[in-house]
């Protein structure tokens, strides 16, 4: 099975595959809100008054230097780290305050920097781990394994196993996510937030430390989740070649603060943009800097 035989998501069903989809309605209101957010750490700033909305079926990709205050921005967003300033509101409710716990249950799913997978357990366990909150059974009747609990664990697999014939990782699903390639690693890591059925699908850096071939293979993945699943999705990556192509709109920061926001090419173009990826004034697009690092 392709990615292009799943079904969208606003049509569970329709269909007998059960991967689940973003399930929001195409309201055109923004998915989060992100207002006006103020975070400092005794006396380091780490994220300076910026603002930024992100559509229902948006891929919204969030760039700038080291130390720009991308992944404290994900923090905010995902619950881990509360701002001294402003508020963020997750389809149109105030998350501030609530625990990451929490705010994933409500479908804010998240990838990491570096893998967090438990290593020992096979593809199929860690997926299945991701599917935990929708376990929803009393304890006697999963003392027991009957009745709903048996339902629901065969709703969960077969979620599990859609997952895992989307992302193309069949061949892998009993081996230890240990063993296996850097690159599907990171493939399962997405299918276990995939598992979670999120809302909004924070990335952080998901091809970091691949090669080529593992890029444009997470590339086609990421603009499936968007475009067959329906998955609005925030990406934060130092692959700028990555990020012009797959991103509806990006955003910039530097030293905490905003610098622009826009079209991919327009954003290449901005001279403050340019400014902070080269600390001058010499006229090189961040898409070129990249490349000449490759
Ligand atoms: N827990 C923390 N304690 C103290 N300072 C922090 C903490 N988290 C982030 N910072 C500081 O906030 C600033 C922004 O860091 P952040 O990790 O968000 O940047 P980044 O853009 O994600 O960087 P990179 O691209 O290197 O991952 C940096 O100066 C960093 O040292």
């Amino acid at each position: 099975m392709t990615a292009t035989d799943l079904p969208g998501a606003g049509d569970p069903a329709a269909s007998p595959h059960h991967l689940p989809g973003g399930h929001v309605e195409d309201t055109g209101s923004p998915i989060i809100e992100f207002d006006s957010v103020r975070l400092s750490f005794s006396g380091v700033t780490a994220i300076d008054g910026v603002s930024f909305q992100v559509g229902p079926r948006e891929l919204f990709a969030v760039i700038g230097p080291n130390g720009a205050g991308k992944t404290s921005i994900f923090n905010v967003l995902s619950g881990v780290y509360r701002p001294q300033e402003g508020e963020v509101r997750f389809r149109g409710e105030n998350i501030l305050g609530q625990n990451p716990h929490r705010i994933a249950e409500k479908g804010l799913a998240r990838t990491f920097q570096n893998i967090e997978l438990f290593e020992n357990l096979t593809v199929l366990d860690n997926l299945m781990l991701g599917r935990h909150k929708k376990v929803n059974y009393g304890f006697l009747a999963g003392m027991f394994y009957v009745g709903k609990a048996h339902r629901e664990e065969i709703a969960n697999r077969a979620v599990v196993e859609d997952i895992v014939d989307f992302l193309e990782i069949e061949s892998y699903r009993k081996f230890p996510v240990g063993l296996l390639p850097y690159g599907i690693q990171k493939r399962v890591e997405l299918g276990r937030a995939l598992a979670m059925e999120p809302k909004l699908l924070l990335l952080d850096e998901p091809v970091a430390g691949m090669n080529v071939e593992e890029t444009e293979d997470m590339a086609r993945f990421i603009l499936d989740i968007r475009d067959e699943l329906d998955i609005p999705m925030i990406l934060v990556e130092h692959d700028m070649g990555l990020v012009m192509d797959l991103a509806d709109r990006v955003m910039v920061v530097d030293f905490g603060q905003h610098v622009a926001t826009g079209l991919p090419a327009e954003v290449q173009r901005n001279p403050d943009v340019i400014k902070a990826y080269l600390g001058s004034d010499q006229v090189t697009a961040p898409a070129d800097t990249a490349e000449e690092q490759r």
